[in-house]
């Protein structure tokens, strides 16, 4: 499924089909993540999952049938992910953003609590292989665009550090 989705966006810039997907490396990893999120009697004070982006390239996501939660940072502005009962959300991390030199966009979410009733997702990453370096690729890389981002081996490492201090991956990845 991944390998269908990275070569799907690959020609939408009009890559070759591999351009991301072989950044991954032959043995790419795949985790499966899931959240619970228990009732929180003090919703405007406690977040499920405080603000972040996704690091690796695409996150698919199965959200709760019931609960909502899941809200997307546009234009400042906190939007609420609307459940689709069977649909499932595929959300860009930043990875595809450093691949993509910056034509992708790897959005900033957070996960808010509710007070009567639990919550449950599924998340599935795919992640690199180990010690894979990432970095944009070549062909979009030109005059009228510059190289944005730096090639990283631990982008995954950083983003998590990021993550626990409050700061912006994405940011630090810049050149
Ligand atoms: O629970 C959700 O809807 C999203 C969780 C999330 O953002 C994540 O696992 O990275
Ligand atoms: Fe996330």
């Amino acid at each position: 499924m991944m390998e269908i989705l990275f070569k799907a966006m690959a020609k939408s810039p009009d890559l070759e089909e591999s351009s991301f997907l072989s950044q991954f490396g032959d043995q790419p990893i795949m985790q499966v993540r899931f959240n619970f999120y228990p009732p929180c009697s003090r919703p405007n004070m406690v977040l499920g999952v405080k603000a972040h982006s996704d690091r690796l390239g695409v996150t698919v996501l199965l959200q709760d049938d019931v609960v909502e939660g899941l809200q997307i940072l546009k234009d400042d502005r906190w939007i609420k992910v609307p459940i689709i009962p069977h649909a499932l959300v595929v959300n860009l991390g930043d990875q595809m953003q450093i691949m993509s030199n910056g034509i992708f966009k790897s959005p900033m979410h957070r996960v808010l609590t509710n007070t009567s009733k639990l919550r449950i997702s599924v998340a599935m990453f795919n992640e690199l292989e180990q010690d894979k370096e990432i970095g944009p690729v070549n062909q979009l890389i030109d005059d009228k665009r510059p190289r944005l981002y730096k090639n990283d081996k631990n982008f995954a490492g950083f983003n998590y550090e990021c993550f626990q201090k409050g700061k912006i991956a994405i940011e630090g990845a810049k050149i």
